[in-house]
């Protein structure tokens, strides 16, 4: 209604003939009540207008934040779940000029959730079934991934080439690297007394010696107390080690109390034999196959996969097994990979693999237990320490692969592949994923042949470049990886080439 029909109106209402005394009175109510609309449906205009605009502007401040937020949320998403204790302070600085060269961007299979399955073309003519076994870690199962024959086949050149001992009795240096260490007992005992309390409990020295740092000798708790008796280290027998009593557990003395005790096989973090099969051109066809499969499977660039490890074939005879481990070291600036070492021009003091993706092909099915344990996968949190809780030691796969979060049970030709970095968030290599932990579970009926297939690349993306400039640079070692093999007995490289 315009202004000037509110005019019109009110003089039609002064002239008519009812000469009732209320008009008078109700008039004015009435301008007052049209004027009063007029001003509402103004303000309610406006209100609207503000209301519109600010909503207008959050969409467009929404649509920012996600798009500056886009790799944050590539790498949470690629987890699926990120946990609190999984935030990384390097996703959120700005990227360096490095970061901004790069022209390979890692893909990253989604998990959706446990339980997905997907279908992947891996060969021409018929589609395999993937499903997501854990999203911490990123863990796929794919049955049929290799043929019956193709299993055998593997199995067969594995044999022909010769299987060594995984672990060594008594590994050579390791004086040596205690040496390096360069470290006093007084620093060594602060290191290992994580909760600062000026003595050394039994679950203290044990989480500092399950590493392979002992000649890869696998403690118990009851194997702890037996050294400490044996070597009379806890002199008051209170089950705790002092500072002077940890001083008399010397590394010297440990290394007597083991030679003296005799070590088992059984005893060791990994009690298995295996091989390295080259896959690369002249191979025999059914590993070059394979090695054409991780690729579909991994949708990786083939030069990476191509650059990779060989074939590691590993046969656990009953009673054998493979301790909770990481198959790749976590990376800080002083850590270099194993397969860029020789690429890289800075000598850094530490070594580590750096096998972005896990492969691992079962290549038969066994008769009992074997089973690829998960301890913590798909955990809420990870706290290492908690790992080894009342004498129950998750990372022993001899004892305690039943209280595992997953197990894998061995079937013939079936494939399980799994990540051990998480995304940076900006389509390269990140941290190391705690939750990738996995062992072999003892074989207690029959033989166990598995097949890895490691596929490294380094977290440093200028150390990988230059690893794929310089392909000479490839780790002789990986090709003969024991050094008796490399002197003695050559010809396990050489044949290599014929097979
Ligand atoms: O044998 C298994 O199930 C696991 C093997 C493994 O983790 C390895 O060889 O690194
Ligand atoms: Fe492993």
């Amino acid at each position: 209604m315009t202004d000037n029909q509110e005019t019109q109106d009110a003089a039609a209402e002064d002239t008519s003939p009812s000469g009732s005394a209320t008009l008078p009175l109700r008039q004015p109510c009435e301008r007052l009540s049209c004027h009063k609309s007029s001003v509402c449906s103004r303000s309610y205009f406006v209100v609207v207008m503000v209301f519109f605009h600010v909503y207008i502007i959050n969409v467009i401040a929404l649509l920012f934040y996600v798009h500056y937020n886009s790799g944050q949320e590539d790498a949470s998403r690629s987890r699926d779940a990120p946990s609190s204790g999984h935030q990384r302070p390097e996703s959120r600085r700005p990227p360096s000029k490095d970061e901004l060269q790069r022209d390979i961007s890692l893909p990253r299979i989604e998990g959706i959730r446990v339980g997905h399955v997907q279908k992947v073309s891996l060969v021409s003519g018929r589609l395999h079934e993937m499903r997501t076994l854990s999203l911490k870690p990123l863990l796929f199962e794919i049955p049929g991934f290799l043929s019956e024959d193709e299993c055998r086949v593997v199995m067969q050149l594995a044999q022909l080439k010769g299987l060594m001992e995984s672990q060594l009795m008594v590994q050579d240096g390791q004086e040596e690297l205690a040496r390096e260490l360069n470290l006093s007992p007084e620093e060594i005992f602060n290191l290992l007394d994580i909760n600062q309390d000026g003595q050394l409990q039994l679950h203290e020295v044990y989480v500092s010696l399950w590493t392979e740092r002992h000649n890869g000798i696998w403690l118990t708790p009851e194997n702890l107390r037996e050294i400490y008796a044996g070597l009379k280290a806890d002199k008051d027998g209170n089950g705790l080690l002092s500072l002077e009593e940890f001083r008399l557990l010397s590394n010297d003395a440990f290394q007597r109390f083991l030679l003296q005790r005799g070590v088992k096989r059984s005893q060791l973090v990994r009690n298995s034999r295996h091989t390295w099969l080259y896959q690369g051109k002249g191979a025999h066809q059914v590993l070059q196959d394979i090695k054409e499969r991780v690729i579909r499977l991994t949708r990786l660039p083939p030069t990476l996969v191509d650059l990779s490890e060989p074939l590691q074939v590993v046969r656990y005879e009953e009673g054998g097994h493979y301790h909770a481990h990481h198959d790749s070291g976590p990376v800080y600036p002083e850590t270099a990979c194993t397969h860029t070492r020789l690429a890289a021009n800075a000598s850094t003091p530490f070594e580590t693999s750096c096998r972005y993706i896990t492969v691992l092909f079962y290549l038969n099915s066994v008769d009992g237990g074997g089973e690829t344990a998960f301890p913590v996968a798909d955990n809420r949190t990870y706290d290492e320490v908690s790992l080894i809780h009342n004498d129950v030691d998750l990372l022993d796969t001899r004892r305690n692969c039943d209280k595992s979060n997953l197990r894998v049970k061995p079937t013939k030709g079936t494939a399980v592949f799994w990540y051990n970095y998480l995304s940076d968030g900006r389509g390269w290599v990140g941290e190391q994923d705690e939750y990738a932990l996995h062992g072999g579970c003892m074989v207690t009926h029959g033989t166990k042949w598995v097949a890895n297939k490691w596929i490294n690349i380094d977290p440093d993306y200028q150390r990988q470049v230059r690893y794929q400039q310089c392909p000479h640079c490839l780790s002789p070692e990986w090709w003969c990886p024991h050094p008796a093999a490399q002197t003695s007995i050559l010809s396990w490289c050489n044949l290599d080439l014929l097979l």
